[in-house]
Parts: C-alpha cells; structure tokens; sequence
C-alpha cells in the first residue's frame, strides 16, 4: 500500500488528485494522510469528494474516509472502465479539476469514453475552461490522447450551473514524447473580458487597463458577454498563441476587487511569462507533468517551478519509481524539466479496461 503524506510541500488538494488519477492508471491501491494539512480549512471539501467519488465511479474503486472534512483517505482502484459519465460536482466546484482527476485513466483506455461535467467552468484556483481547451488539451493531442472539450454553459463561482462536455477516444499507439523547449514563432495574442450578469463598464475597465499595461492594439482586446450563466461572473483572460504552444493567463473578478487590479496582474503575470523566454507557464508546468509520466515522458522549458510543481513531482515518484526527472535552471527566470523512464524501451502503461 502506497502511502501518501497530503501535508508534504504545496499541502493543498492536487496531492490527492494527482495520487487517485495515479492509482486508476497503475491499478495500485493507496492511502493518503493529513489531507490539505497545508490549507486554513484541512480536510477533504465537496470539491475534493466529487474528485474521489468520480474515481472511484470510473474504476470501480472502493473508498474508505470520503466524509467531509475527513484528512484521512483509503483508495483500492479497480479496472478502468471507459464509457459515458455525468458528473455532477455540487454548485459551483471546478469541472476541470474532476475532469484532471479521471481524464488520463480514461484517455489511457482501449475504448472510448464521453464526460458530462456540471458545475463551475471558472473558478479561481482552477483551471478555466480557455485554458483547459486552449493551452492544455492541445499538448494532450500532441502526445496522442484524443480528447476535445466543448463549453456547453459557463458556471461562475458562486452560482455554478456550467456545463463542460469531454469526447475521449483511445490513444494512439505507439503514444510520443513531448518536446516543448522552445515557444516558436508568435502566431497571435488576444485578450477576452468574459463577463456575465455584470455592468459592461467591469469589461471595458478590465480591457483599458490590460491594454495601457500591454501595449497591445485595440483589436487584439474583447468583450465577451455571457448571456447563459446563472449568476454573475468575469474572467479576464490573456491568450498567447506560439508555434510550438499556447499559454493562458486568467484573472478571476471577485466582489471588492477592482477591474483595474485583476488587469495589472494578468498584465504583470503576461509580462512576466512572455519576459522570460520559457514555452511553459507555471499552471501548465504542474499539470504536463502526469500525462507525461503516464506516456512517453519528454521535456519542456518552463518559469521557476512552483510548489504545485515540485510537490507533483514527489507524489508521482511514489507510484512510478521508474521515472526520472531532471529539473534544471537554464536561465535565472527560464528552467527546464525532463520526463523519463527505462520503461519506455518496452511499452507505456495502458490501463486495463473492462466493459462499461
Ligand atoms: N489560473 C489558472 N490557470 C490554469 N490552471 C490553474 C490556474 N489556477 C490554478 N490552476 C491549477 O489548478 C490546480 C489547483 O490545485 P490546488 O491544490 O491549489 O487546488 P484545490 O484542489 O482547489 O485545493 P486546495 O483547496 O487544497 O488549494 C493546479 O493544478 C493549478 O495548476
């Protein structure tokens, strides 16, 4: 049995995410302790249930400690099951988070899977869905995991009622490494001011002060009104297009926080990314580093690794001790990862899938 320390570096909700996806693509059981020990409220919230109960949906798997507010956490996976699957993740709880717990296990399948996710679309502290869609899925695409992603309903925090719908068909075989250090050509950038149930004026404030901040033409900067969602919401959102990948940098509106500040940080952390010559930003870096694991590894250029980064690190090494990683800084603001395995002179790991 695998045992996982949930207090170890970040000690926040990944830890268990990364450790159930682990255990559905290897088959190996384990148990987790201290759960978010790093966060002001421990335990497990309904955000971090909805990911255990969809686990152990997609595999069959039995849960021992899934109460609210449990810190103690006990996960024996069965097989994988590919198929078609609702899940509803209370209010406003991320869909992208439950969709990064199940998605590689069922991407990794031998038969095809669909996902209905319902809840939040944008939440802070989560992907969104332009990165998920944008930034991530691409790379997915490009190791060979064939999985597209459509905003059916945007759902804001606190309101929810989003709905993300995920397309899953067997992977291509053999799978291939991805080999991101450098960006590529500039291919386009723009910036949307996503915004619902909100005076017009948050987006034009937002869009202002992005482009003074920037410097970027007018046209490159859009409004982009919701008309669909439940409640209020607004997302600023940067897209960076290059040859070889497309970064995403989000800011969430939330009440008492001006237009103009959720501007200046996205500009700062735009200019930060874009100032630093690395393909990858921090978001990304933590979350490229399981499929890559669970594929055929590869490498990529990134920002100074975050703690989501290197406590990702730790907890994939627990379940996959053939893999190797090589963290490097190239530059002061531009590092470097790399993914590998001895395995991989044999086959990547499939998961076994029974019938749905
Ligand atoms: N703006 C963003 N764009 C893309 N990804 C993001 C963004 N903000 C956060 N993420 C991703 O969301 C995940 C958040 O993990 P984290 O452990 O902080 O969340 P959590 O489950 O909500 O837990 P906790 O409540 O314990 O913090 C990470 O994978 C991180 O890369």
């Amino acid at each position: 049995m695998i045992t996982i320390d949930g207090a170890q570096g970040e000690g926040g909700g990944q830890i268990l995410r990364t450790a159930l996806t682990l255990s559905m693509a290897t088959g190996k059981p384990f148990q987790i302790d201290r759960i978010r020990a790093g966060r002001a409220k421990p335990g497990l919230m309904r955000q971090h249930l909805a990911a255990v109960r969809a686990a152990a949906a997609v595999c069959g798997g039995r849960v021992a400690g899934d109460e609210p507010g449990s810190t103690r956490l006990r996960f024996e996976p069965g097989p994988v099951r590919a198929g078609d699957y609702i899940f509803a993740i209370n209010s406003a709880g991320s869909t992208a988070l439950v969709l990064q717990t199940v998605l590689l296990p069922l991407a990794l399948a031998s038969q095809p899977s669909s996902l209905v996710l319902r809840g939040g679309t944008h939440n802070g502290n989560a992907p969104p869905f332009e990165f998920v869609d944008r930034a991530l899925l691409p790379l997915l695409r490009r190791i060979g995991l064939a999985v597209t992603a459509g905003l059916k309903r945007p759902g804001f925090y606190p309101a929810g009622g989003g709905q993300v719908e995920v397309a899953i068909a067997p992977a291509d075989d053999p799978l291939r490494p991805l080999d991101i250090l450098e960006r590529g050509e500039s291919r386009g950038r723009s910036a949307e001011a996503i915004l619902a149930n909100l005076p017009f004026a948050v987006a034009q404030r937002e869009l202002d002060t992005l482009r003074a901040a920037l410097d970027w033409p007018v046209g490159a900067m859009q409004p982009r009104i919701e008309t669909q969602a439940d409640g209020p919401g607004n997302v600023l959102a940067v897209t960076l297009v290059f040859e070889a990948v497309t970064e995403v940098v989000t800011g969430f509106g939330e009440r008492g926080l001006a237009a103009e500040t959720i501007a200046r940080d996205v500009a700062g952390r735009t200019a930060a990314y874009l100032g630093s010559g690395a393909a990858v930003g921090p978001f990304l870096a933590d979350q490229l580093l399981l499929p890559m694991a669970l594929c055929r590894g590869g490498r990529f250029s990134t920002v100074q690794p975050t703690a989501h980064t290197t406590t990702n690190l730790a907890v994939i090494g627990a379940f996959l001790d053939d893999i190797r990683f090589e963290v490097a800084a190239a530059e002061e603001a531009r590092w470097t990862i790399g993914v590998s395995s001895a395995r991989w002179d044999d086959a990547p790991i499939r998961t076994m899938t029974a019938a749905p």
